[in-house]
Protein backbone atom coordinates (compact mmCIF):
# COMPACT_ATOMS: atom_id res chain seq x y z
CA UNK A 1 0.00 0.00 0.00
CA UNK A 2 1.05 3.27 -1.20
CA UNK A 3 1.45 5.22 2.62
CA UNK A 4 1.23 9.05 1.75
CA UNK A 5 -2.49 9.86 2.06
CA UNK A 6 -3.57 13.30 1.17
CA UNK A 7 -5.70 15.39 4.22
CA UNK A 8 -8.13 16.72 1.55
CA UNK A 9 -11.53 16.16 1.44
CA UNK A 10 -11.52 16.13 -2.39
CA UNK A 11 -9.46 14.48 -4.73
CA UNK A 12 -9.13 14.00 -8.32
CA UNK A 13 -6.75 11.02 -9.12
CA UNK A 14 -4.83 10.06 -12.78
CA UNK A 15 -4.41 6.14 -13.35
CA UNK A 16 -3.18 3.98 -16.36
CA UNK A 17 -0.86 1.98 -17.22
CA UNK A 18 2.42 3.07 -17.50
CA UNK A 19 4.23 5.46 -20.14
CA UNK A 20 0.92 6.58 -21.03
CA UNK A 21 1.83 10.01 -20.43
CA UNK A 22 0.34 10.75 -16.80
CA UNK A 23 3.11 12.78 -14.78
CA UNK A 24 2.74 14.67 -18.34
CA UNK A 25 -0.72 15.71 -18.37
CA UNK A 26 -0.19 16.00 -14.20
CA UNK A 27 1.99 18.78 -15.82
CA UNK A 28 -0.62 20.31 -17.90
CA UNK A 29 -2.89 20.43 -15.42
CA UNK A 30 -1.03 21.74 -12.29
CA UNK A 31 1.53 24.04 -13.93
CA UNK A 32 4.23 22.50 -12.28
CA UNK A 33 6.79 19.37 -13.22
CA UNK A 34 6.93 16.01 -12.40
CA UNK A 35 9.64 13.23 -13.47
CA UNK A 36 8.72 11.98 -16.91
CA UNK A 37 10.48 10.21 -19.73
CA UNK A 38 10.94 7.66 -22.29
CA UNK A 39 11.23 4.46 -20.22
CA UNK A 40 8.09 3.52 -18.65
CA UNK A 41 8.14 2.99 -14.72
CA UNK A 42 9.14 5.99 -14.07
CA UNK A 43 6.70 7.52 -11.44
CA UNK A 44 7.21 4.59 -8.57
CA UNK A 45 5.11 7.02 -5.86
CA UNK A 46 1.68 8.84 -6.19
CA UNK A 47 2.85 12.72 -7.12
CA UNK A 48 0.73 14.85 -4.82
CA UNK A 49 -0.23 18.55 -5.74
CA UNK A 50 -2.22 20.17 -3.70
CA UNK A 51 -3.17 24.49 -2.99
CA UNK A 52 -2.31 25.66 0.73
CA UNK A 53 -5.35 27.22 0.56
CA UNK A 54 -8.05 24.87 -0.98
CA UNK A 55 -9.42 21.52 0.33
CA UNK A 56 -8.58 19.45 -3.41
CA UNK A 57 -5.48 17.52 -4.33
CA UNK A 58 -4.83 16.06 -7.51
CA UNK A 59 -2.84 12.05 -7.61
CA UNK A 60 -0.90 10.93 -10.23
CA UNK A 61 -0.47 7.44 -9.88
CA UNK A 62 2.33 5.17 -10.67
CA UNK A 63 1.69 3.40 -14.01
CA UNK A 64 1.12 -0.44 -14.44
CA UNK A 65 1.48 -2.93 -16.78
CA UNK A 66 4.06 -4.15 -18.78
CA UNK A 67 7.53 -2.34 -18.21
CA UNK A 68 10.43 -2.96 -19.83
CA UNK A 69 12.96 -4.55 -16.61
CA UNK A 70 10.60 -4.56 -14.12
CA UNK A 71 9.51 -7.96 -13.18
CA UNK A 72 6.33 -9.30 -12.92
CA UNK A 73 5.68 -9.37 -9.66
CA UNK A 74 6.38 -5.91 -9.09
CA UNK A 75 4.33 -4.72 -11.77
CA UNK A 76 1.47 -6.90 -10.26
CA UNK A 77 2.17 -5.21 -6.54
CA UNK A 78 1.83 -1.92 -7.96
CA UNK A 79 -1.24 -2.46 -10.28
CA UNK A 80 -2.73 -3.84 -6.49
CA UNK A 81 -1.34 -0.50 -4.96
CA UNK A 82 -3.27 1.36 -7.39
CA UNK A 83 -6.46 -0.56 -6.93
CA UNK A 84 -6.23 -0.71 -3.43
CA UNK A 85 -5.04 3.06 -3.27
CA UNK A 86 -8.47 3.99 -5.39
CA UNK A 87 -10.47 1.68 -3.00
CA UNK A 88 -9.60 3.57 -0.03
CA UNK A 89 -10.02 7.17 -1.01
CA UNK A 90 -13.38 6.13 -3.32
CA UNK A 91 -15.27 8.45 -0.89
CA UNK A 92 -13.30 11.74 -2.01
CA UNK A 93 -12.38 10.60 -4.94
CA UNK A 94 -14.52 13.65 -7.28
CA UNK A 95 -13.34 11.62 -10.82
CA UNK A 96 -11.05 9.30 -11.99
CA UNK A 97 -9.24 10.15 -14.97
CA UNK A 98 -7.86 6.89 -16.68
CA UNK A 99 -5.47 7.58 -18.84
CA UNK A 100 -4.76 5.69 -21.91
CA UNK A 101 -2.48 6.03 -24.96
CA UNK A 102 -4.87 6.29 -27.86
CA UNK A 103 -2.49 4.82 -30.51
CA UNK A 104 -2.00 1.83 -28.72
CA UNK A 105 -4.50 1.24 -26.47
CA UNK A 106 -6.98 -0.97 -28.86
CA UNK A 107 -4.65 -3.45 -29.53
CA UNK A 108 -3.66 -3.97 -26.02
CA UNK A 109 -6.74 -4.20 -24.84
CA UNK A 110 -7.39 -6.82 -27.68
CA UNK A 111 -4.14 -8.62 -26.64
CA UNK A 112 -5.19 -8.84 -23.69
CA UNK A 113 -9.12 -10.03 -24.09
CA UNK A 114 -9.85 -13.88 -23.17
CA UNK A 115 -11.54 -16.40 -21.45
CA UNK A 116 -9.58 -15.67 -18.23
CA UNK A 117 -8.21 -12.46 -19.01
CA UNK A 118 -9.46 -8.87 -18.64
CA UNK A 119 -6.96 -6.26 -19.84
CA UNK A 120 -6.29 -3.22 -17.35
CA UNK A 121 -7.99 -0.24 -18.95
CA UNK A 122 -11.17 -2.35 -19.11
CA UNK A 123 -10.58 -3.62 -15.41
CA UNK A 124 -10.15 -0.09 -14.33
CA UNK A 125 -13.10 1.38 -16.17
CA UNK A 126 -15.60 -1.38 -14.76
CA UNK A 127 -13.95 -0.78 -10.92
CA UNK A 128 -14.73 3.11 -11.12
CA UNK A 129 -17.93 2.42 -12.12
CA UNK A 130 -18.22 -0.08 -9.52
CA UNK A 131 -17.35 2.34 -6.88
CA UNK A 132 -19.25 4.60 -8.01
CA UNK A 133 -16.87 7.15 -9.26
CA UNK A 134 -17.38 8.59 -12.42
CA UNK A 135 -14.46 8.44 -14.76
CA UNK A 136 -13.05 10.02 -17.34
CA UNK A 137 -10.90 8.09 -20.34
CA UNK A 138 -8.21 10.58 -21.32
CA UNK A 139 -7.20 9.09 -24.26
CA UNK A 140 -3.98 10.91 -24.81
CA UNK A 141 -0.65 10.91 -27.62
CA UNK A 142 -4.07 11.87 -30.67
CA UNK A 143 -1.07 13.44 -32.25
CA UNK A 144 0.28 10.59 -33.30
CA UNK A 145 -2.95 9.18 -34.21
CA UNK A 146 -4.25 9.46 -37.97
CA UNK A 147 -7.37 7.08 -38.20
CA UNK A 148 -8.97 9.65 -34.94
CA UNK A 149 -12.27 8.33 -34.70
CA UNK A 150 -12.04 4.71 -35.94
CA UNK A 151 -10.01 4.65 -33.35
CA UNK A 152 -12.47 6.20 -30.88
CA UNK A 153 -15.10 4.13 -31.25
CA UNK A 154 -13.16 0.97 -31.15
CA UNK A 155 -12.13 1.88 -27.58
CA UNK A 156 -16.10 3.09 -27.04
CA UNK A 157 -17.11 -0.06 -27.97
CA UNK A 158 -14.27 -2.11 -26.03
CA UNK A 159 -15.40 -0.19 -23.35
CA UNK A 160 -19.23 -1.12 -23.53
CA UNK A 161 -19.86 2.43 -24.48
CA UNK A 162 -22.22 2.08 -28.07
CA UNK A 163 -20.42 4.24 -30.66
CA UNK A 164 -20.60 6.78 -32.12
CA UNK A 165 -18.17 8.22 -29.35
CA UNK A 166 -19.12 11.54 -29.97
CA UNK A 167 -22.01 10.38 -27.45
CA UNK A 168 -19.62 9.95 -24.74
CA UNK A 169 -18.12 13.43 -24.41
CA UNK A 170 -18.29 13.39 -20.40
CA UNK A 171 -16.77 9.86 -20.79
CA UNK A 172 -14.16 10.07 -23.48
CA UNK A 173 -11.65 12.72 -24.13
CA UNK A 174 -9.05 12.87 -26.89
CA UNK A 175 -5.92 15.07 -25.70
CA UNK A 176 -2.52 15.82 -26.35
CA UNK A 177 -0.97 16.42 -23.03
CA UNK A 178 2.41 16.87 -24.65
CA UNK A 179 0.79 19.28 -26.54
CA UNK A 180 -0.76 20.94 -24.06
CA UNK A 181 -4.18 20.25 -25.77
CA UNK A 182 -6.06 19.04 -22.65
CA UNK A 183 -9.48 20.72 -23.20
CA UNK A 184 -11.48 17.97 -23.67
CA UNK A 185 -10.30 16.51 -20.49
CA UNK A 186 -10.80 19.60 -18.78
CA UNK A 187 -14.45 19.81 -20.01
CA UNK A 188 -15.60 16.61 -18.92
CA UNK A 189 -14.03 16.83 -15.49
CA UNK A 190 -15.89 20.10 -14.75
CA UNK A 191 -18.83 18.51 -16.06
CA UNK A 192 -18.28 15.62 -13.21
CA UNK A 193 -17.13 18.53 -10.76
CA UNK A 194 -20.83 20.22 -11.56
CA UNK A 195 -22.35 17.19 -11.06
CA UNK A 196 -20.75 16.65 -7.64
CA UNK A 197 -22.12 20.35 -6.98
CA UNK A 198 -18.37 20.82 -6.88
CA UNK A 199 -18.12 24.14 -9.44
CA UNK A 200 -15.71 26.12 -7.05
CA UNK A 201 -13.42 23.80 -8.36
CA UNK A 202 -13.88 24.79 -12.02
CA UNK A 203 -10.67 26.96 -11.32
CA UNK A 204 -8.01 24.11 -11.74
CA UNK A 205 -9.86 22.97 -14.74
N1 LIG B 1 3.50 12.01 -28.69
C1 LIG B 1 3.13 12.24 -27.43
N2 LIG B 1 3.92 11.83 -26.41
C2 LIG B 1 3.50 12.08 -25.16
C3 LIG B 1 2.28 12.73 -24.87
N3 LIG B 1 2.14 12.81 -23.52
C4 LIG B 1 3.24 12.23 -22.99
N4 LIG B 1 4.07 11.79 -23.96
C5 LIG B 1 5.38 11.12 -23.79
O1 LIG B 1 5.17 9.83 -23.24
C6 LIG B 1 6.28 9.48 -22.39
C7 LIG B 1 5.78 9.04 -21.03
O2 LIG B 1 5.19 10.15 -20.37
P1 LIG B 1 4.97 10.17 -18.78
O3 LIG B 1 4.18 11.39 -18.50
O4 LIG B 1 6.24 9.98 -18.06
O5 LIG B 1 4.07 8.86 -18.62
P2 LIG B 1 3.50 8.22 -17.26
O6 LIG B 1 2.16 7.67 -17.61
O7 LIG B 1 3.56 9.18 -16.14
O8 LIG B 1 4.53 7.02 -17.03
P3 LIG B 1 4.81 6.21 -15.64
O9 LIG B 1 5.17 7.19 -14.60
O10 LIG B 1 5.90 5.28 -16.01
O11 LIG B 1 3.55 5.46 -15.35
C8 LIG B 1 7.18 10.71 -22.33
O12 LIG B 1 8.23 10.53 -23.25
C9 LIG B 1 6.25 11.83 -22.77
O13 LIG B 1 6.93 12.91 -23.36
C10 LIG B 1 1.48 13.17 -25.97
O14 LIG B 1 0.41 13.76 -25.83
N5 LIG B 1 1.95 12.88 -27.22
MG1 LIG C 1 4.49 9.09 -14.34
Amino acid sequence: MFETRPDRDAEVVLVGRSNVGKSTLMREITGHSFDTGGSPGVTTKPNHYDWAAEDFVITDLPGFGFMAGVPEDVRERIKTDVVRYVEANAERILVGVLVVDGKSVVDIIDRHSGPDEIPHDVELFGFFEELGVPVVVAVNKMDKVDDRDERLDALAERLGLYPPWQQFEETLAPISAKRGSIEPLEAAVRHHLHEAGRDDLFKFF
